[in-house]
């Protein structure tokens, strides 16, 4: 550990070169932006990206029943539905004439590239024109319908999981499995009654086309999805569940629909005024010192109800036998000095008497090179670690950190690591880290607050180590 005692280079810490959060090493690769503070969460600038379910399924499988069903359980919520029909390709007149040799089942029957520019479009929060097809008269009259940016987009059709660009853009993909000699009956009174055709032209259709393409090209799709609804619009069980899942995804940052490891804690009015507080340059330094405590008080408290409980069962004062849980006993805090001391007095409100270790990150000299120091309890490995640090910027001191605690023997998923504000390119960072990817079950994170990418958090460091000489000085009195 170098000729330094741990206890000399803690005191030498509380200098002013802290690198706790290097800001200036190599590693910083904030998109450049003479931003100086985070800007808020698209979340809350009302800029996050919609949420994108494809419905694939056989012709008259109930696709657009099932779409129905779900726009119409989430009309609280801004809903828009696209389908692959208005994208068919409009027939030459050529085409007309030998109309029942053309095959509408056939992934060259859409005008792919056009569907996918509008999604893009759409899932970048643009409004698109897309074009209207006429069944009647097999022409597609483009541009015809404005489509404006929503926060759910319903892609249906039966072939929207053929072309993988257009897979990747779904965030939930839903197959229905509806019964061959159902989609028959279904599609034969459709085409005859709604389309006015004729039946001996809508079964050779189906012998010809219809059924082949279903077997080539549509069921090999069916592994895509992540959700198979059997029977269709009649499945209320499935259409509920989709519903309640997308709520509960839309009420996150986009950031936890990548990294299912990060608990953002969701926001409310209390918590974005205390934000507000703290992030007001003008804001008196006893007040930053006040809401910061009580922001980290919340941090901690969801940190702790990751722990895992086991049951446990007492007797009432009234006699009677409760069963309830207690919480893993084996447990240590973590700080990253210096900033993560600001959250050790949060832990320790929160779990009397708890162990807490510290971490210091190094820099010295202007090579990049680091040293690390540590005090840390002798039986780590056995204890659930709860990382702190009140800022998660480049992601390097939490790398090091992280690592760090791998190597002295804690397993990965025992470690929650702590943060009042985080950049997504330190999630990013810390996530993929290569020897974490050991690990079958990833540590988790838990914030309050992701900020954007394009952020500079020094003056956010300052404040922070300004509110520990604070804590330090009201220690002292
Ligand atoms: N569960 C159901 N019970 C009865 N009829 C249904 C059901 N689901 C769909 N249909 C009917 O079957 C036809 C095809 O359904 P639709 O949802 O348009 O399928 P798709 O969009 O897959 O072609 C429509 O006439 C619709 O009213
Ligand atoms: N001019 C057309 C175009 C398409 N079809 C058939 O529509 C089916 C797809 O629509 P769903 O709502 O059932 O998904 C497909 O099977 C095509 O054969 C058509 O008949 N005429
Ligand atoms: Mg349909």
């Amino acid at each position: 550990m170098g000729s330094k005692s741990v206890d000399e280079v803690l005191d030498a810490a509380a200098g002013v070169h802290c690198s706790a959060l290097r800001l200036d090493g190599p590693n910083v690769q904030f998109s450049a932006s003479s931003e100086e503070e985070p800007t808020t969460s698209g979340l809350e600038n009302g800029h996050q990206e919609p949420f994108v379910i494809g419905v694939a399924g056989g012709a008259s499988s109930g696709k657009s029943t099932v779409c129905k069903m779900i726009i119409d359980q989430l009309r609280d919520q801004r809903v828009v539905a696209v389908t692959q029909e208005s994208f068919y390709y409009g027939l030459t007149d050529e085409e007309l004439v030998h109309v029942h040799d053309y095959n509408f089942d056939h992934p060259d029957a859409f005008h792919t590239e056009l569907l996918l520019s509008c999604m893009q479009n759409l899932k970048h929060g643009k409004a698109v024109d897309i074009p209207n097809y006429n069944f009647k008269t097999y022409k597609s009259v483009p541009n015809a319908r404005k489509v404006n940016p929503s926060d759910v987009i319903i892609l249906e059709g039966i072939l929207v999981f053929h072309d993988s660009r257009l897979r990747d853009l779904m965030n939930m993909k839903i197959f229905v499995d509806t019964d061959a000699d159902v989609r028959l009956t279904r599609r034969i009174r459709r085409d005859t009654i709604d389309k006015g055709r004729d039946i001996k032209a809508v079964l050779d259709q189906y012998s010809k086309f219809v059924k082949p393409a279903f077997e080539d090209f549509i069921l090999p799709t069916k592994k895509y999805a992540d959700i198979i609804i059997p029977r269709g619009g009649d499945n209320d069980v499935a259409i509920d569940l989709i519903v309640q899942h997308i709520r509960t995804k839309l009420g996150q940052h986009d950031l936890c629909k990548i990294h299912p490891n990060l608990y953002v804690i969701q926001t409310t009015y209390q918590i974005r005024g205390m934000h507000t507080i703290i992030r007001d340059a003008a804001t008196a330094t006893h007040d930053f010192i006040f809401y910061a405590d009580r922001l980290i008080r919340l941090v901690v408290e969801h940190g702790l109800g990751h722990l895992p409980f086991q049951e446990k069962q007492v007797i009432t004062p009234t006699g009677s036998v409760y069963t309830g849980v207690e919480f893993s006993k084996r447990l240590c805090g973590v700080s990253v000095i210096r900033s993560g001391e600001s959250m050790e007095n949060a832990l320790r409100a929160c779990c009397k008497g708890i162990k807490i270790g510290k971490i210091l990150i190094h820099r010295e000299g202007d090579n990049g090179q680091q040293l690390i120091y540590q005090n840390l309890p002798k039986d780590i490995a056995n204890r659930h670690v709860l990382l702190l640090d009140p800022i998660l910027g480049t992601g390097n001191s939490a790398v090091q950190a992280i690592s760090l605690l791998l190597k002295k023997g804690v397993q990965e998923a025992n470690i929650i690591f702590l943060n009042l504000i985080s950049a997504p390119q330190g999630v990013h960072v810390t996530d993929t880290l290569e020897q974490m990817i050991i690990s079958h079950r990833r540590h988790s994170f838990v914030t309050i607050k992701i900020v954007s990418g394009s952020c500079d958090m020094k003056p956010w460091l300052r404040r922070i180590l300004q509110f520990l000489r604070n804590l330090y000085q009201h220690s002292k009195l």
